[in-house]
């Protein structure tokens, strides 16, 4: 179909200039989103991908955890059992992966893959261990975390959520006090964002990602 909004277009001078800018700008920038469990990450993300519809692909990683009610296979996470992701780890198919509270979780190959094939900014929702091995990849993304105000409030937000037994809980927060220490080394993060009021923490994010998201917006119009 020919383009009908550049006058240009009936050449092909220009559709051939749009298609080495694209080349030249090369792929949006990934975004590594981090941060404790229960500090929002998902939260901020529906936001975001439901602002922004089609700009961001989000990388379905695989778990070995259970399905949560109304988690959808594919769409949330591969849900896998622990021999099945195990092998697809020796077979050399995930970019990185993590032990979290007593379950596996991983990002593959093939899940970044699909998003960068769209030319979407691709978000990677991880644990810390996730993200110092992303940091040995040539990835490159913007890396952001999301902190609580609080361990209490954190705490009161799992235990509301109503997703996780007392074990896990504990875990997960065991995990946080650990993770958040780390997350403030310098360089770690290009910004942590601390989610207490859920519409100032997602202008913090949309300010933090608004370069990349520019930078797509104006891609997908050429
Ligand atoms: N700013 C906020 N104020 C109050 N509640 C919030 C806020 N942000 C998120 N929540 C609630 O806190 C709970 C945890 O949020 P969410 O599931 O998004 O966390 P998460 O970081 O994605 O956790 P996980 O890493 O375990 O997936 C949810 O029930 C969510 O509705
Ligand atoms: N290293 C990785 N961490 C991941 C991945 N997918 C999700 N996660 C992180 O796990 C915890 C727990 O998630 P939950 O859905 O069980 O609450 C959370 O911090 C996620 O960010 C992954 O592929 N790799």
């Amino acid at each position: 179909m020919n383009c009908t909004r550049h006058s240009c277009c009936s050449s092909g001078i220009g559709r051939g200039r749009r298609r080495l800018e694209r080349v030249v700008m090369g792929r949006p920038r990934p975004v590594v989103l981090s941060g404790p469990s229960g500090a929002g990450k998902s939260t901020l993300l529906k936001k975001l991908m439901k602002e922004y519809d089609g700009v961001f692909g989000f990388s379905v990683s695989h778990t070995t955890r259970s399905p949560r009610p109304g988690e959808v296979e594919g769409k949330d996470y591969h849900f896998v059992s622990r021999a099945d992701m195990e092998k697809a780890i020796s077979n050399g198919e995930f970019i990185e992966h993590a032990e979290f509270s007593g379950n596996l979780y991983g990002t593959s190959k093939a899940a970044v893959e699909v998003v960068q094939a769209q030319n979407q900014i691709c978000i990677l929702d991880i644990e810390m261990q996730g993200v110092k091995n992303i940091k040995k990849t040539d990835l490159k993304p913007i890396y952001i975390s999301v902190f609580p105000p609080s361990v209490e409030v954190l705490e009161k937000r799992l235990r509301d959520r109503k997703t996780e037994s007392e074990e896990s809980l504990q875990k997960r927060l065991k995990a946080a006090l650990r993770d958040m220490e780390t997350s403030k080394e310098p360089g770690m993060f290009d910004q942590i964002i601390i989610n207490d009021n859920l519409e100032e923490a997602y202008g913090s994010l949309k300010s933090a990602l608004s370069e990349e998201i520019q930078r797509a917006l104006a891609s997908k119009k050429s």
